[in-house]
């Protein structure tokens, strides 16, 4: 069983502070990490228009009060349930209207709030049960709840499912996160033990979710022509080595071009890099244990 430490040391972060950490870390993490195929990152903006690396920082960062927030109200409410559901809910709304000021109005982490926000409560619901299938399932549980005071706009994934019938944000948390638990975090561990290095087993994780996510990110910009080049090109990736290798490096070059000529960004993809980055953390207690903050 991996137990979140409860009593750092050397600084007295409450529990809820150091979840909020974590995933604004994740959140930096993800956008730092380059070259991923057309997404903003060190390199640039990648298939965007309006927004780039230190937005990108700010918006993180103008999430914590949300995540710290979040983890909270798992605290005082203790258990799954409509009243829990809701209070994160209204959390997240609130959330996403810091990044929208921070950023100008612009999306920079909307699916972030989502999947974080949920992992974020199910791991300060049970600290001592945070295994990465442990924190998904309550996560899914979460998410399954339907809160009442949501709004129902019409999103540009909304406007996909029922295009094409994917499958988006919210039914990815309502499964568990198939895409982190069963590609991001096998592929991480795979590529890390293979010494392919931190940045490459990153870049690997996210290759590894592309290759079957249905990104609605993707379907809106660029339909199921962008879709399939993901899919296809993330496979042609890892088939050729992975980033670490010479052949895998040319490939995921050409995927970001491709990428970026259809105008499909895969931001879904990248956020559940981020929270794939966030529940390997707790779920090794790196960053959990004594002295790292
Ligand atoms: C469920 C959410 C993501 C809305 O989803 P919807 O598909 O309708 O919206 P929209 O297209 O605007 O954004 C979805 C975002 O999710 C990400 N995403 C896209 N595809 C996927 C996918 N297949 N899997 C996971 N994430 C995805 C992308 O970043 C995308 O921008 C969320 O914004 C929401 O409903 N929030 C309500 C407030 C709430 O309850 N918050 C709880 C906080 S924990
Ligand atoms: N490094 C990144 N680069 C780009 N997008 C990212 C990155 N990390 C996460 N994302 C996610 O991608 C989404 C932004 O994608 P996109 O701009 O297509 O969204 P949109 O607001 O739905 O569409 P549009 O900009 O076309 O109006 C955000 O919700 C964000 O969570």
């Amino acid at each position: 069983m991996h137990a979140l430490n409860l009593q750092p040391k050397s600084l007295s972060l409450s529990l809820a502070e150091r979840l909020a950490d974590l995933a604004v870390d994740a959140l930096i993490d993800e956008a730092d990490l380059s070259p991923k195929p057309a997404l903003v990152d060190r390199r640039g903006n990648g298939a965007h228009t309006d927004l780039h690396l230190g937005l990108m920082h700010a918006s993180a960062l103008s999430l914590w009060p949300a995540f710290k927030e979040m983890a909270e109200a798992a605290i005082e409410f203790g258990e799954i349930g409509l009243p829990l559901r809701e209070a994160v809910g209204r959390i997240g709304r609130e959330g996403e209207q810091a990044m929208l000021d921070t950023t100008g109005g612009v999306n920079t982490h909307r699916g972030a709030i989502w999947a974080l926000g949920l992992l974020i409560t199910a791991a300060a619901l049970e600290p001592q049960s945070c295994n990465a299938n442990s924190v998904a399932l309550r996560a899914a549980r979460l998410a399954l709840l339907d809160d009442r005071f949501a709004p129902r706009p019409l999103s540009h994934g909304a406007q996909v499912a029922q295009r094409y019938g994917a499958r988006g944000a919210r039914e990815e948390a309502q499964l568990g996160f198939p895409a982190v638990t069963q590609r991001a975090l096998p592929q991480l561990l795979r590529s890390r033990a293979a010494g392919h290095g931190e940045q490459n087993a990153r870049l690997d994780a996210l290759l590894a979710i592309m290759t079957s996510l249905a990104d609605t990110c993707v379907l809106y910009r660029a339909g199921e022509e962008g879709l399939n080049t993901m899919q296809l090109g993330a496979r042609a990736v890892l088939d050729a080595g992975g980033s670490a290798s010479l052949g895998g490096r040319r490939r995921l070059h050409e995927l970001d071009q491709q990428l970026i000529a259809l105008n499909a960004s895969p931001g879904g993809a990248a956020d559940l890099l981020a929270a794939c980055l966030f529940i390997d953390r707790i779920a090794s207690g790196d960053g959990l244990i004594q002295g790292v903050f």
